[in-house]
């Protein structure tokens, strides 16, 4: 029998040291890490930990396609492992038996693998799932724990519960009677032998001490909604509602998008093809991201894709043949750091989809260029360039998870700590352009021709203004989701002045057919009373984020599709209430923004699920 080609896996074991060499298995090939291990931006210690192993499943959620093509050198790609040869890696030491009173939760049925939390936590069955917040309740107690830091964190945030469901997920007893106490050492919330619904492995929900965590803008983007109230309209004809609109032309069944986030694989396997999917089937915009720069570093974001409804009507009069097509879209802005790669996401998209692309832009100029002409090959429609990152915002909930995984290998060193604190902003620095500024734009708008440009990540009216001065074509307000400057003002806040600012520059076309420069707002939105209220104070779309990432996290491509159809369900409610019969119904005397200033009021399922973070230590054992 011939003897089969490639990496005897029994060779790869014996490289499981620095000493002997560092060899890993990714997707059926073998890879020499030995000299990449200090460059390593996630650091050694965790390559050390998989050296001699097959690391797919690690490795596959937190790197983009091109990851060991871009910075491997081909001469340490070994070539294909043998198939079976690999020796099974040695049995996890068994956890100690749960004491009797110990609560478990699990990762059952969550999307992605790599389980980090004992078996228990059942999602409930999506015909449950009533609002966009039930599915974030249901993603934060069966996500692995790091896809859930990552999606949840925000700038700031004190890192203590990530701390402590690591711990949790390695040792079952530590939860004997896990009790949560807010800063001030009230105590809030139980966990005892007979708990296990959901609803008993509760978060403090009260609003902590002031100044104990940092998350201020990702809160406040929420909160700001619930102090702008209505003026609904009485005795309109509503039998119909129509609250289809359209984006430069492009139709969308509603003034929505599922705007770019990174990483979807650490929340389901299929990653962001499941968001491009479901948006096609709501007609709506997806933005999507290049894999080139991402929200984490290293990654290129790669924009959007839309979603496109067609709606064909075909009249056949003698010869002639008339066709009149009405594409209506959801639009998805896809994340530079997005686990699919840009053209898994394009060709994910139906025939018409329409696709927005979000761009960071790299210090690699030509690299950036590259994929805007790529973009506008594909059928990109418009490029979203984020501008609210010349740094990674420092995310301490994630970064916690990270240290503690440090914190289980023998190791760890006070370098690799330090590398892995400093990965981030070393690695996305060189994805990132921290000199990107105004007079760069041309460049980039010239390179985009035929495609629109918009600044994602504006935050007061002076750059909304000097945006449309330079002929831009609209701007996203927008904190990117409270991620990055914490006390960034939320986006619905600053939208009354940016869009009187424009229009008394004349910048801003009349409605309905807006079309000359576009306004969208992103953060915080769970409601479609939200984005009515958005839409009223002058925004064209919405962005939603995190909710997509956790419907797409806790039941694929069908949860997104439930969450578009819930948002759907509220549009056609609440503007029958409203007394709008259509979207330009939907005007700025509809709302009383009198208390936009005023402190804020809180909405309790968004702060039951909102992960309160302590400082180091606050946990304790009954
Ligand atoms: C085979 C060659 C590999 C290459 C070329 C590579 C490259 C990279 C790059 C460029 C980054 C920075 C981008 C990012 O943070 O996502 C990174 C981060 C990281 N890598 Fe790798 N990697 C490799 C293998 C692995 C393996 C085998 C593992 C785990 C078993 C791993 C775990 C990590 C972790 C934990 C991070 C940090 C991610 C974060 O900041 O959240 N890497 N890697
Ligand atoms: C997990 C995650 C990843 C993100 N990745 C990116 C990214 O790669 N590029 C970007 O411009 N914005 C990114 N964002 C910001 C979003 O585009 C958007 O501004 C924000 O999520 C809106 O807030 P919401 O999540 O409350 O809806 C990300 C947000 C999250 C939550």
């Amino acid at each position: 029998m011939a003897q089969q080609k490639g990496v005897d896996g029994k060779v790869v074991a014996e490289h499981n040291s620095r000493e002997k060499g560092v060899w890993i298995v990714i997707h059926g090939k073998v890879y020499d890490m030995t000299d990449f291990l200090d460059e390593h931006p996630g650091g050694a210690e965790i390559i050390l930990k998989y050296a001699g192993m097959d690391a797919t499943e690690e490795y596959d959620p937190i790197h983009p396609p091109d990851a060991i093509t871009d910075n491997l050198d081909p001469s340490k790609h070994l070539g294909p492992l043998i198939p079976n040869t690999l020796p099974a890696p040695p049995a996890p030491t068994p956890a100690p038996a749960p004491a009797p009173n110990t609560v478990t939760i699990s990762q059952k049925g969550a999307g992605a693998g790599n389980s980090d939390r004992p078996e228990e936590y059942v999602k409930p069955p999506l015909e449950e799932i009533l609002s966009l917040h039930d599915f974030e309740a249901v993603a934060r107690r069966s996500m692995n724990r790091r896809g859930w830091n990552y999606y949840s964190s925000s700038e700031t945030m004190k890192a203590e519960f990530g701390e402590i469901v690591t711990e949790f997920g390695r040792c079952p007893e530590f939860w004997q009677g896990l009790e949560w106490f807010s800063v001030r050492g009230q105590r809030r919330n139980k966990l005892t032998r007979n708990s296990g619904a959901d609803d008993e492995i509760t978060m403090p929900v009260e609003v902590p001490a002031e100044g104990s965590i940092a998350d201020h803008a990702q809160r406040e983007n929420h909160n700001a909604y619930h102090r702008v109230w209505f003026r609904p309209r009485i005795l309109r004809n509503v039998k119909s509602v129509d609250f289809s609109t359209s984006i430069w032309g492009h139709a969308t069944s509603m003034p929505v998008y599922i705007t770019a986030t990174a990483l979807g694989k650490l929340g389901h396997p299929e990653g962001e093809v499941c968001l491009t999917r479901a948006a096609a089937k709501h007609d709506i915009i997806q933005m999507t991201h290049d894999q080139g720069d991402s929200d984490l570093p290293d990654m290129a974001v790669i924009v959007v894709s839309v979603v496109e409804v067609v709606v064909v009507v075909v009249f056949v009069i003698e010869i002639v043949r008339m066709v009149i097509v009405v594409v209506v879209e959801v639009i998805v802005v896809i994340p530079t750091l997005a686990s699919c790669s840009f053209d898994e996401m394009v060709d994910a998209a139906s025939p018409g989809q329409v696709q927005f692309l979000q761009l960071y832009v790299n210090a690699d100029r030509a690299r950036t260029i590259k994929i805007i002409k790529h973009a506008k090959e594909r059928g990109v429609k418009a490029l979203f360039v984020t501008v609210d990152a010349p740094q990674l915002g420092r995310r301490e909930k994630d970064m916690r998870t990270k240290f503690e995984g440090n914190a289980s290998s023998q190791q760890t060193s006070g370098k690799d700590n330090f590398r892995r604190d400093q990965g981030a902003a070393r690695a996305i620095s060189s994805f990132i352009d921290p000199s990107l500024n105004w007079d760069d734009l041309a460049e980039l708008a010239d390179a985009a021709k035929g495609m629109k440009v918009v600044l994602k990540g504006v935050q007061c009216w002076e750059d909304a203004v000097m945006a449309a001065e330079r002929g831009l074509d609209g701007v996203v307000l927008s904190n990117h989701g409270g991620r990055q400057l914490d006390f960034a003002p939320s986006p619905l806040a600053i939208l009354p002045g940016v869009v009187a600012a424009l229009r008394a520059g004349g910048h801003l076309a009349p409605r309905p057919d807006r079309g000359k420069f576009e306004i969208f707002v992103d953060g915080g939105v769970r409601r479609a009373t939200d984005v009515l209220k958005a839409v009223a104070l002058g925004a064209t779309a919405v962005g939603i984020g995190r909710p997509m990432i956790y419907s797409m996290s806790t039941y694929g491509e069908e949860g997104v599709s439930k969450a578009l159809q819930i948002l759907k369900d509220e549009f056609e409610m609440n503007m029958r209430l409203l007394g709008a019969p259509t979207i330009h119904d939907v005007v700025p005397s509809m709302v009383d923004t009198s208390a936009l200033h005023a402190p804020a009021v809180g909405g309790t399922m968004y702060q039951e699920n909102y992960e309160q973070m302590m400082p180091v230590g606050v946990k304790a054992r009954l």
